[in-house]
């Protein structure tokens, strides 16, 4: 199957859609947003030869070696780069900043241009969701899912998986020698190493080695690459994937008990507002896999939503749902900075043409070295209430008993939005706070389906929040201390003026910048939960019939940790649930 159709070869002209729609555009299921989440599923649901799935994408294949090789294609805040990018609105919690918003535009979404570290997040978060009455969403419900689509090539155990598309590995050394001296330092600190990050039985409170989702010779396996290679997409002839397509509706039979997701509208992405909709429908169901920016901003448009929000926007009110784009949830990041020496950081590579060539070589001929992207290869994981006025944490619990609060990335770059100087090589800690308790929005700028949608990041409205990203600072100048006592080369760039609560919040709220882990705008919960819900424990979007939505917006709160891999688990997941559905149906 050729993944670049023409949005004419899979769907009816709107124009005419009774006399068009039995012959053409007809499909079990429809994927819209071909990225992390919904290449899998597309590939799961295809497992079955007599399934039928159209997978829509408004980006592009882009399958070139740009994007192959992981540093390449990570480089999304330089040229050309398949994403979309604009504003938030301002944040009054940071001195009125507005921050950027950065979504995937290519099939395998984020995943074709994220730092490709793989992790689960604890047993215990997902375990408290199902005290929170998630049924089929303890850990060891999800268990199986994390393990069927992982090969784990690094590191093992009965909660790994070593026969799943999607591999993750470890480096074979330390790239840079900040990371081998921030293990030291979190020692030191009282911080225990460990090399599996995902091993239930681990450390809460650790600093841990964080394997990449990379192939053994330098490629960056996206979920693209893992779970629709050519021996699939080739294979399979009731896949229909059609890039380049915007979906700027989902159509709902009304006039039942409820309204039936029943088809969408979709426009060559690069279109005039003047150019007519195909459309295609779907026996069984639609699945929105857009993102937690983009899934809340189709829900609206196709009428799904507050009602007076959708009123005033003039749009048609098929299921009054207030949830959807609330609790728009991501980790916010402060960095803190230091001067080091320049070759041992990315900037090297800027500076100097001859260590760049040699790293590319290295890259070309072994698949080896900085052009691999080894941005965080370790990683330390707090709790808040365990850390003391001295910064010291206490390490006893288990990733099955809790989970953490902060991760303060060490990065050998300068990671905010000041431009970095290229003569000069920086190290940051990026401090985050992995359970936010504040929340924002996403809602319509306008009707337009081609308007980016209005997003209001959140950042510090809720008390608690920037207690934690203080003590989080403080556990990072502690670190930066200690590497600087055991003999790492570090002079102070950007950091706090001084201690105090007041100085540490000046800080932050200058600082703040987005880890662009976006999550839970589409929360699953009950519809009239405190903070409402969109979709139910199946996935199925709450009052409407057939339409489910898998991907990072339906998280009930952002996991503690990366997304990608809970992502994919959550696509796992729903392949099972639509065909076990369907498998009783039939
Ligand atoms: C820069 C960056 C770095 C990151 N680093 C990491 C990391 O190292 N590790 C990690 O675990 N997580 C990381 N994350 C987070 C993680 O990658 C994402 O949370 C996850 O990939 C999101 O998956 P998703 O399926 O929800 O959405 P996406 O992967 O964003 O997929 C959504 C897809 O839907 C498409 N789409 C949207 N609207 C429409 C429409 N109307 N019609 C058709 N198609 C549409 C988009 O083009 C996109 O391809 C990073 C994210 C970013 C942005």
């Amino acid at each position: 199957m050729p993944l670049q159709h023409h949005p004419a070869d899979v769907g009816a002209d709107a124009q005419f859609l009774d006399t068009n729609v039995p012959r053409k555009g007809l499909y079990d299921y429809i994927i819209v947003g071909g990225g992390t989440a919904g290449c899998v599923l597309a590939s799961r649901l295809t497992e079955d030869p007599t399934i039928s799935v159209l997978l829509l994408e408004r980006g592009g294949v882009h399958d070139t070696f740009t994007m192959r090789c992981p540093l390449l294609s990570a480089s999304y805040a330089q040229g050309k780069h398949p994403s979309v990018r604009w504003n938030s609105t301002p944040l009054t919690a940071a001195n009125g900043r507005v921050l950027e918003i950065l979504t995937g535009t290519v099939l395998g979404g984020a995943s074709r241009f994220n730092a490709m570290l793989y992790t689960r997040g604890s047993p215990a978060q997902y375990d408290e969701w199902r005290r929170q009455g998630r049924v089929g969403w303890s850990y060891a419900d999800l268990e199986p899912y994390f393990i069927k689509s992982e090969n784990a090539v690094s590191t093992s155990g009965y909660y790994h998986g070593s026969e799943g598309p999607w591999s993750n590995r470890h480096f074979d050394e330390f790239l840079f020698s900040s990371f081998p001296h921030a293990v030291k330092a979190a020692q030191d600190l009282g911080i225990s190493y460990t090399d599996d990050a995902n091993a239930p039985e681990g450390p809460c409170v650790s600093c841990a080695k964080i394997p990449v989702t990379l192939t053994s010779d330098g490629k960056r396996l996206s979920t693209f690459d893992a779970f629709l290679p050519p021996s699939i997409t080739t294979q399979r002839q009731r896949l229909t994937i059609c890039t380049d397509t915007l979906v700027t509706k989902i159509d709902f039979d009304v006039g039942g008990v409820q309204p039936v997701a029943s088809g969408v509208f979709f426009k060559p992405y690069e279109s005039t507002p003047k150019q007519q909709p195909f459309y295609a429908r779907a026996k069984k169901e639609i699945i929105v896999c857009c993102g937690a920016i983009e899934t809340p901003h189709l829900l609206l448009l196709s009428g799904i939503g507050a009602k007076d929000h959708l009123t005033k926007h003039g749009i048609k009110v098929i299921k009054d749902l207030p949830g959807v784009g609330r609790n728009l949830q991501d980790h916010v990041g402060t960095t803190i900075t230091y001067k080091v020496p320049l070759s041992d950081t990315f900037h090297a590579l800027e500076s100097s043409l001859t260590r760049a060539l040699t790293e590319f070589l290295n890259y070309l001929i072994r698949g080896r070295g900085l052009f691999t992207y080894p941005t965080l290869q370790v990683s330390i994981f707090a709790k808040s209430d365990k850390l003391g006025d001295n910064a010291k944490p206490s390490v006893e619990e288990t990733n099955r008993e809790t989970f953490p609060d902060i991760e303060i990335m060490p990065i050998p770059h300068e990671c905010t939005y000041v431009a970095s100087q290229t003569s000069q090589g920086f190290f940051s800690f990026i401090c985050v706070p992995l359970q936010p308790k504040s929340s924002g929005t996403v809602e319509l700028f306008s009707h337009n389906p081609r308007a980016n949608p209005k997003v209001d990041l959140g950042f510090f409205t809720r008390e608690g929040d920037i207690e934690v990203v203080r003590k989080a600072v403080r556990l990072a100048m502690a670190l930066g201390e200690r590497m600087r006592t055991n003999g790492y080369q570090m002079e102070n760039h950007l950091i706090p003026a001084g201690d105090s609560d007041e100085q540490l919040d000046v800080f932050i709220r200058q600082n703040v910048r987005t880890t662009y882990h976006y999550a839970s705008s589409c929360r699953m919960a009950q519809e009239h939960d405190t903070v409402p819900g969109v979709v139910d424990d199946e996935l199925r979007v709450h009052g409407v019939s057939r339409l489910r939505i898998a991907d990072a917006s339906i998280f009930p709160d952002v996991v503690a940790t990366h997304l990608q891999a809970p992502v994919v688990m959550v696509a796992e997941k729903c392949a099972d649930m639509l065909k076990k559905t369907w498998s009783a149906t039939n």
